[in-house]
């Protein structure tokens, strides 16, 4: 793939993309780790700091159509500096800020930086032309270890009586350091070539359709707010209800983040040996639900460890990033609209959560966590409602259906192709030339072959391309009353084929 930066350019690159989602990690965490001494130092009750983190959701909300039409016309990098920087002030200012206010404004800018980041980074790895699934495995990674690392530093503070202030400055520092990192560094070209909608075929009907497109809508929210309610309340309840010290209480947000970066490879190993996305959903789902009862009902230190490990996991592994992954195939012309409704679903559960808890909170710390069996439940539901919708019995007849949407594709391409070829006899016509050019043709072959991705199939995919251009020969040598020239069989150069296999 020419991406026009060298390899090495590339690793920095990466680097510096994956390191701004270590610190998205702890960006997430970071306020609900710290509640306590936050509501200290803002004089206000923990119900009400619970409140700020609902500007994370408003400040994202409106920045995905902002940052995703920045990234398209100024350059993904401007967005990922515009993100860093949001991200900087969110550090900064929650260092020293006493005003309640002002954190609500400054967790706007986290969510903002959020919006930012996903909108540069996302399409930067697309214009890589990586694997799609291995970087967004990694980004995931990256959050994750943000997410294991900073309750073990809050906790380790809390012991030795440390200014909670230090917690963002580790956020803090390391965005300065990717800053600097990231000047010198080259982004790729953009790719803006139209989607021709590669990917899994989906032909089903109308009103499954709907009934998925609902349904894998409000898993954006369900997903997202499974895992942030979790992240939010679980270290309040492990020392309120559980009777957890402050350490106990941040290591189950450690296991839940471990939980997390081990969810993140099963989930990657298990759609690479071909896992049907639907029923891995509903398995992660289950698994979410039955570790949040385990956590809600047994109550006992090692079991909650246990739980959020598993609910980690589950909740948090990446099946969000499956969901899409199948909206994306249900709309493979549309792939932006989708991921911005998709992803703003998720912002409405980050600004809605925390206010619903918050008000829950002020009954019992408990309440608000069983919310999120609430939450769970609703998800399973929907990933249940998306699986039948989507699902389709192996039969005759559905084969063939898929067929028929595949045929009226590569028709509608073919008719493309052909018009183009109009142009070509026109020019061949003014300037005398002959219709049939070997050597082109040779080039069009060795090019098709090599853009093929299943070997097996490659030597067909060929022979049809010489069927093809042999048509168009048939077909040009007709519009110039030349027909006698033609040759209607394929040159077929078997040494193109052999070049390729
Ligand atoms: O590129 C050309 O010159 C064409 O006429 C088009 C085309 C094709 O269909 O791709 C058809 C005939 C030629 O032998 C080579 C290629």
């Amino acid at each position: 793939m020419d991406t026009q930066i060298s390899k090495s350019m590339q690793f920095r690159l990466s680097f510096s993309l994956y390191l701004n989602y270590f610190v998205h990690g702890i960006g997430l965490i970071i306020i609900a780790q710290n509640m306590q001494t936050l509501a200290h130092s803002w004089a206000s009750p923990i119900t009400t700091v619970a409140m700020v983190l609902s500007g994370v959701g408003l400040g994202r909300f409106p920045a995905y159509f902002i940052f995703g039409i920045l990234a398209d016309k100024f350059g993904r990098k401007l967005c990922i500096n515009i993100g860093m920087f949001l991200y900087l002030v969110f550090f900064v200012g929650m260092m020293f800020t006493h005003n309640i206010q002002i954190a609500y404004v400054l967790a706007m800018f986290a969510g903002a930086a959020n919006s930012a980041l996903d909108s540069g980074t996302y399409t930067t790895f697309a214009d890589l032309g990586g694997k799609a699934k291995a970087s967004n495995v990694l980004i995931k990674a990256g959050m994750s270890i943000g997410e294991f690392v900073l309750p073990l530093f809050v906790a380790f503070s809390e012991q030795n009586s440390i200014w909670y202030g230090w917690s963002f400055a580790i956020g803090a520092a390391a965005l300065v350091v990717n800053i600097l990192l990231l000047i010198p560094v080259k982004f790729p070209a953009m790719v803006k070539t139209a989607d021709t909608g590669a990917g899994k075929r989906v032909s089903i009907s109308k009103t499954r359709k709907v009934i998925a497109t609902v349904a894998l809508s409000l898993y954006g929210y369900t997903s997202m707010g499974l895992m942030i309610l979790f992240t939010q309340w679980i270290t309040l309840y492990a020392t309120d209800v559980l009777h957890f010290t402050n350490t106990a209480a941040h290591l189950l947000m450690s296991a839940y983040s471990v939980g997390s970066i081990t969810g993140v490879l099963v989930i990657f190993i298990m759609l690479r040996r071909g896992v049907p996305e639907g029923p891995l959903l509903i398995g992660l789902t289950t698994t979410a639900l039955v570790a949040l009862l385990a956590v809600l009902i047994v109550k006992a230190p090692t079991v909650s460890m246990i739980a959020s490990f598993a609910f980690g996991l589950s909740a948090a592994g990446g099946g969000m990033q499956v969901g899409l992954t199948m909206f994306l195939e249900l709309y493979p012309r549309i792939k932006g609209l989708i991921t911005g409704i998709f992803m703003n679903f998720g912002s409405l559960a980050t600004f809605s959560v925390p206010i619903i808890t918050g008000a829950l909170a002020k009954v019992s710390i408990a309440s608000a966590l069983r919310f999120d069996v609430v939450i769970a439940v609703a998800s399973l539901i929907v990933v249940v409602a998306a699986r039948l919708a989507l699902h389709q019995e192996r039969s005759l007849d559905n084969s063939r259906k898929q067929i028929n949407g595949i045929d009226r594709d590569i028709t509608r391409l073919l008719e493309d192709r052909f018009h183009a070829v109009d142009t070509i006899a026109a020019i061949k016509a003014e300037s005398g030339k002959a219709v049939l050019d070997e050597g082109r043709e040779q080039q069009v072959i060795a090019r098709v072959g090599a853009s093929v991705k299943d070997e097996q199939l490659r030597g067909s995919i060929q022979h049809i391309y010489g069927a093809i251009m042999a048509e168009s020969r048939a077909y040009q040598s007709d519009k110039l009353g030349r027909r006698s020239e033609t040759e209607t069989t394929p040159v077929m150069p078997d040494s193109a084929l052999k070049e390729n296999n």
